[in-house]
């Protein structure tokens, strides 16, 4: 039966445990023993209660072993010497280490438990209906020869009566004996008729009876499955039982692990602090040992004090004494002289040890107050270390160079002896402001770096930004494209820079949920007004990659943000405008005073006018407010009757100053009603922001943009360099670094095993491609770049997918085309995991955008050693430079480009990668020197902060003059 084969399945996983969990009973079972179909329910109902016992005893109470170690090591370093305190954190540490390497472990073993669980469970439930329809049929059965048995006792007993008359018909033939010849034969006949119809009625009724009794056994078969059955259900109740156990226990491992990985991280940190606190304890306790001896030396000396005057007091007497017998005799004055000179000694002794007292008690007192300066000194320090934690992962070369270059400057007059002196200061305390200054100064002449330096000593203590980021999307959570990466990137940045970050964004349905840490509903309810009438928000918060999260969740009917998309749905600008305003509301409500709100392109857009219009006058009035539009071909334009929804008045607003979109005057444009009323407007790199000022690139919106030039600016994004990092990155097969490239060929090796490339030439060039299928990222030239890769000789990986029906399905003939091929592989799918390994694995990255506002795979391929080869369009000009092209500093030549949009431009481009990759010295030396740019966000980051601070320092003047 069905039931057996599933447990059977697992028998040899299951055996594995039941040896573990019963050798010392010494009634092991060898993995592959076999096990009969009855025995098989209780076998594995015991397998599972052990396994599930074995689980629990390690993954359970292991831990909170572990936690005891913890609490008494902890203990014991507050309480003995540093030396064994450290030895016990690092125990500690390798024991956290340990412990969470278990749980992760045991958290595997459960998830496996449990999804067999599930997958017995079902098979239960199955055969169990399937046994219920058999029962139900064999009822029906019965039910009808019960039936006919009824109806062939009728008929039996109706020959019985046949029988009955026939007895009597031939008493009465034999009473009439001798009638006749015929009538003896008509007798006959009907007998022998008659016995024929009751013999085949009997063989019937004997038949039926035979059937009805194999269907009675039948059906007592079945009443025993059923009662087995029965126990099955209760097995099944006792599994549900237990596997909710299991789900419980999981979660609690999971949130323990959390802390663990938490605990992990503070611990070093603690230990450093903790070695400090040590030293200064030490200090702490010399200095009090010290004053203690003077204390006492002072008590004592002031003892001896009091006896000299008890002695003073006594000679006085005696003095006095003589001084009666004086005159009657001489003795008596010599004696008084004597006593008189004794007298003056010891007064004398007597100010000296005055004097001893009092300079012991001075030292005392200074000791006191040493100790307590230190005292003091230590708690500022440990304040000012929690506001202010120093840089320590850089090396110390690092801080002398800074030194020396300080000094430098003061030295050729630079800078002046107060400034050398807070600079200095600011490196003893590797302060990372300082540390950043630096970092964002690398590209810049000395001057520049002088003025970024000086910047810092003007504000040596100032206070960060509150920044408040509203957006559509957030990596890793919800993410359609670069935009969420920027969202995440730009605001770590920040908040490593000394800004509190808050990032507000929709609740949707189809959000990563296992990314969010802490998630959880606050207990209050947003209101805010949309179409005419107030509609609730619930409003949750959790935390994303180390920043603060709020979600808002809108209970509208029109189910907003429910619908397994972030973007694309008929009534995104509802959808849009309705959460910009909630967000608003958000921040009123929660009596927030930010110094800057960031919306992201059309679908936040809306907070600029209704900032203004609404939300200022309202008492949410401490913000600039700084709008990014990260592709302008979406401007979000919609009948200009749509504003109304949110609250904003549409004849004030849909003017061509305003909010007009410029090419159709009965629309309103979200982006151009950003542009204009928003303080600060920038896009994602410097070329792009030059290319949408003018006719062909600005997609209608030029003429706005020039007309609020003065404050628009482009700065090329950063990329998440924690996330992307080929030395840490997970999802690959082997980690590498620009050091050590070996890994960087297995991945590639790795990957062509995968996708069932051929590996017969380890020299082949391998071109990768990552992408959105749109016209935007030049679709016709990816198509022509497989062809030409495998005409050079090369392979080729495509990684994307399509929102365009004609372009998905082109490409899906492409992928089919290819799909046993040795030399291509198109995969349309969005994979992030898939992602990573192909940027590790590519020699090449190809991006033949014919638009790029920044661009971030290009970036992703350097940090993972892939060289571009770029249209020079946007942030890819602003962030790829040809090796060939002799206008560019060699330093920063870092792949290939081209100009021309078409397939020769390519070719130009692609032929000269592939010509280079031969000479595979010079190749390495390029891969190494692209995995050592510069990528991450902090220089950009640090454009963003002087723009928010001189916006936030112009509206702070207005203020006071007014
Ligand atoms: N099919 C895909 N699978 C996984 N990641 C993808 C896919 N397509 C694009 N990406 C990722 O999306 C991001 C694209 O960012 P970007 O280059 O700025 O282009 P976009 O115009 O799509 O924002 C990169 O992180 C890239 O790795």
């Amino acid at each position: 039966m069905a039931y057996l084969f599933g447990p059977k399945l697992h028998l040899q996983w299951f055996g594995m445990v039941l040896v573990g969990a019963t050798s010392s009973s010494g009634k092991g079972l060898a993995p592959n023993h076999e096990v009969s179909g009855l025995d098989w329910a209780y076998l594995s109902k015991g397998v599972e209660i052990m396994l599930i016992r074995s689980i629990l005893e390690k993954i359970v109470y292991r831990p909170l072993e572990i936690d005891a170690t913890y609490f008494l090591s902890t203990l014991h370093i507050k309480s003995t010497d540093a030396d064994y305190g450290e030895q016990l954190s690092s125990v500690h540490l390798q024991d956290l280490i340990g412990m969470i390497r278990n749980a992760e472990k045991n958290i595997l073993l459960l998830n496996q438990a449990r999804v067999r669980a599930l997958q017995d469970l079902e098979m239960i439930l199955n055969e169990k209906q399937a046994l219920q329809a058999e029962i139900n049929i064999l009822e029906m059965r019965l039910a009808e020869t019960d039936a006919r048995i009824k109806v062939t006792a009728q008929e039996k007993i109706h020959v019985e009566l046949l029988e009955g008359e026939l007895e009597k018909l031939q008493s009465e033939l034999s009473s009439r004996s001798g009638t006749g010849g015929s009538m003896q034969d008509v007798h006959e006949v009907v007998a022998l008729s008659n016995n024929n119809s009751a013999y085949s009625l009997n063989d019937e009724f004997s038949s039926l009876r035979k059937e009805n009794k194999s269907l009675k056994d039948d059906i007592e078969t079945l009443k025993v499955k059923l009662s087995d059955i029965n126990g099955t259900d209760e097995r099944v109740l006792m599994l549900e039982k237990e596997r909710s156990f299991l789900e419980s226990a999981l979660k609690e491992l999971e949130t323990k692990l959390a802390v663990s990985q938490e605990d992990v991280s503070k611990l070093s940190a603690l230990k450093l602090e903790c070695k400090n606190l040590w030293e200064k304890v030490e200090h702490l306790q010399a200095l009090l040992d010290k004053a203690t001896k003077q204390a006492d030396q002072a008590i004592s000396v002031l003892q001896q004090n009091q006896e000299l005057r008890k002695k003073v007091d006594k000679l006085e007497e005696s003095l006095e004494e003589a001084n009666v017998y004086k005159s009657s005799s001489e003795k008596l004055q010599q004696y008084n002289e004597l006593m008189q000179q004794k007298i003056k000694l010891l007064e004398e002794r007597l100010e000296r040890s005055d004097e001893d007292i009092h300079s012991c008690v001075q030292l005392y007192q200074e000791s006191v107050k040493e100790f307590q300066d230190t005292l003091d000194n230590l708690k500022e320090e440990s304040k000012k270390r929690a506001l202010d934690d120093p840089v320590d992962d850089m090396p110390w070369e690092f801080w002398s160079r800074l030194l020396l270059m300080i000094d430098g400057w003061f030295f050729e007059k630079k800078i002046s002896t107060n400034e050398a002196k807070l600079l200095r200061e600011m490196v003893w305390k590797r302060d990372g402001r300082i540390c950043d200054a630096y970092m964002s100064c690398k590209e810049k002449n000395e001057r520049e770096a002088i003025a970024t330096f000086l910047r810092l000593t003007s504000s040596p203590t100032r206070a960060g930004l509150h920044i408040i980021h509203i957006a559509a999307e957030m990596a890793p959570v919800a993410k359609v494209g670069g935009l969420g990466d920027v969202v995440t990137g730009l605001g770590k940045a920040l908040q490593r820079k000394g800004h509190l970050v808050e990032i507000v964004l929709p609740k949707y349905d189809c959000m990563q949920y296992e990314r969010i840490r802490d998630l959880r509903a606050l207990d209050v309810v947003v209101e805010s007004y949309f179409d005419g009438r107030l509609f609730k928000n619930k409003v949750w918060v959790g935390i994303v990659e180390g920043l603060p999260v709020y979600f808002i969740e809108p209970h509208h009917p029109g189910n907003f943000f429910w619908r397994g998309e972030v973007y694309g749905e008929h009534d995104d600008f509802k959808r849009f405008s309705f959460f910009s305003r909630a967000a608003l509301e958000l921040l009123l409500q929660a009596g927030k005073k930010p110094d800057i709100i960031h919306c992201h392109d059309w679908q936040t857009s809306f907070v600029a006018p209704l900032y203004w219009d609404l939300y200022a006058p309202k008492g949410l009035n401490s913000a600039r407010i700084c709008f990014t539009c990260h592709n302008f071909e979406y401007q979000g334009s919609a009948p200009a009757s749509d504003l109304t929804s949110c609250g904003l008045d549409v004849h004030q607003l849909n003017r061509p100053d305003r909010m007009q979109d410029n090419l159709a005057h009965d629309r309103v444009n979200p982006v151009k009603g950003a542009i204009v009323f928003s303080n600060i407007v920038t896009t994602v790199s410097p070329t792009y922001a030059q290319e949408v000022q003018t006719a062909e690139g600005g997609r209608g919106l030029h003429v706005t943009l020039n007309s609020h030039s003065k404050k628009f600016v482009g700065i090329l994004n950063g990329i998440d360099t924690d996330a992307w990092n080929p030395a840490t990155d997970t999802l690959l097969k082997v980690q590498y670094n620009a050091n050590d490239l070996q890994g960087k060929a297995e991945n590639k090796e790795a990957l062509k095993k995968l996708l069932r490339l051929s590996s017969a030439d380890v020299k082949q060039p391998l071109v990768g491609c990552i992408t959105r299928l749109v016209p935007q990222k030049g679709v016709h030239l990816i198509r022509h770049a497989i062809y030409r890769t495998m005409e050079l000789g090369g392979q080729f990986v495509l990684l994307g997918s399509s929102p365009v029906p004609h372009i998905q399905r082109e490409f899906e003939d492409i992928a089919n085309h290819f799909q046993n091929h040795e030399h291509a592989r198109l995969l349309l799918k969005y994979d992030e995991a898939l992602s990573h390994l192909i940027y590790a694995a590519s020699d090449m990255f190809i991006i033949p955008s014919i638009f790029e506002p920044c661009g971030l795979t290009q970036m992703i391929a350097m940090r993972y050693g892939s060289i571009p080869i770029a249209r020079k369009t946007g942030g890819l000009n602003d962030s790829v430079f040809d090796i060939d092209d002799n206008t560019i500093p060699t330093q920063f030549r870092n792949g290939f480009t081209f100009l021309t949009p078409d397939e020769q431009g390519l070719n130009g481009a692609l032929d000269r990668a592939l010509g280079h990759y031969v000479n595979s010295q010079s190749w390495q030396q390029l891969v190494q020197k692209v995995m050592r740019i510069d990528l991450s966000w902090d220089s950009s980051a640090l454009q963003y902060e002087e723009l928010y601070e001189k916006s936030v320092a112009r509206a702070r003047a207005t203020a006071t003059r007014n």
